[in-house]
């Protein structure tokens, strides 16, 4: 099998891996992302030290990065993260340093299509030409596979920057987005979620009335979703989706929100099937940056 590399490339952490898939990863390494310089040549010391050791050449890479990013490829800074505030990745050339030391294809797209074209090709959105996926976690992101292809526009899509309804009687909490402050982002990540209740997302209890609130947040943004691009299935990973109690009590208001509108079987006969944890469980970030790798190929 051919060897291909895959890097995740995270605001606090880059995991980059080598192999071919699920089955067949043959080396694996995660460093904090500190400066571009020591990051970058990290990654790059990490794959010469891969080829010698497993005797084989890479034959192209896939990185799913961290944004804003440059997804234009007519763009002379396409591969670049682009307009970030994370201190000096300012204009930063990603995907520069592997072809001009490996020579070979590099694949570039967002963290969240990333993880998305993983979970098309392995995970669950197999099969499917139309779903989306979004991480709930530091920020919140969301990437759209339409037509079988992630979904690029103008830039890219910032789902985590919707504006939902907000019951400022139910919850006073300003939000948390220092663009938009009450956004998806600001009242639904892990962050927001410590603001309002001063206690760490993974430390507030199943019970909690948090949780409610969060799925009601949650479950609006997927119907606004649904209404905009019609997916086929809602794959909903990242840290805070980790409190597993979310999943039926967003499916219920899911429902509630969409009101007999969207008449679909899988939407009101399967909607277990239709509002998933990822495949790939907390793989689908590096595993969809090797899926891109792959792609590249197979193009
Ligand atoms: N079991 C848990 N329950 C609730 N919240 C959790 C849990 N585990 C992690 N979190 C929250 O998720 C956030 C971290 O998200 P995640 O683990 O997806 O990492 P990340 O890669 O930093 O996030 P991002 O995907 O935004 O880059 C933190 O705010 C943390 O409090
Ligand atoms: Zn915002």
């Amino acid at each position: 099998m051919d060897l291909f590399g895959g890097i995740e490339a995270g605001g606090t952490k880059f995991v980059c891996v080598a192999g071919s898939g699920p089955d067949d990863i043959r080396m694996e390494e995660r460093f904090p992302t500190t400066s571009p310089v020591e990051t970058i040549g990290k990654m790059v010391a990490f794959f010469q030290h891969a080829e010698k050791k497993l005797g084989k050449k890479f034959v192209s890479f896939g990185v799913a990065s961290f944004g804003p990013v440059d997804l234009d490829t007519s763009s002379p800074t396409f591969g670049f993260i682009t307009s970030t505030p994370k201190p000096g990745w300012k204009n930063t050339d990603l995907i520069g340093p592997l072809r001009k030391t490996f020579g070979v294809p590099v694949g570039f797209d967002t963290d969240v299509n990333g993880a998305a074209i993983g979970e098309g090709m392995w995970g669950a959105g197999k099969g499917l030409k139309h779903f989306i996926y979004i991480t709930i976690g530091t920020g919140i992101g969301g990437g759209a596979v339409v037509d079988g292809k992630p979904l690029h526009g103008l830039i890219h899509p910032e789902m985590g920057h919707m504006l939902l309804p907000h019951d400022w009687d139910r919850d006073p909490f300003e939000g948390h987005c220092p663009y938009h402050g009450d956004c998806f982002e600001g009242m639904a990540s892990g962050p927001a979620l410590k603001a309002r209740w001063g206690v760490s997302a993974d430390g507030l209890p199943a019970n909690h009335s948090a949780w409610d609130l969060e799925a009601d947040y949650i479950a609006s943004a997927l119907q606004n979703l649904i209404a905009v691009l019609s997916p086929q299935r809602l794959i909903l990973g990242g840290g805070v989706m980790q409190q597993e109690q979310l999943f039926p009590l967003i499916r219920g208001k899911l429902l509630e929100k969409m009101n007999n509108y969207f008449q679909s079987p899988a939407i009101l006969n399967r909607m277990a099937e239709y509002v998933v944890p990822p495949g790939l469980g907390n793989q689908a970030g590096m595993l969809g940056a090797l899926a891109m790798a792959r792609n590249e190929i197979e193009k």
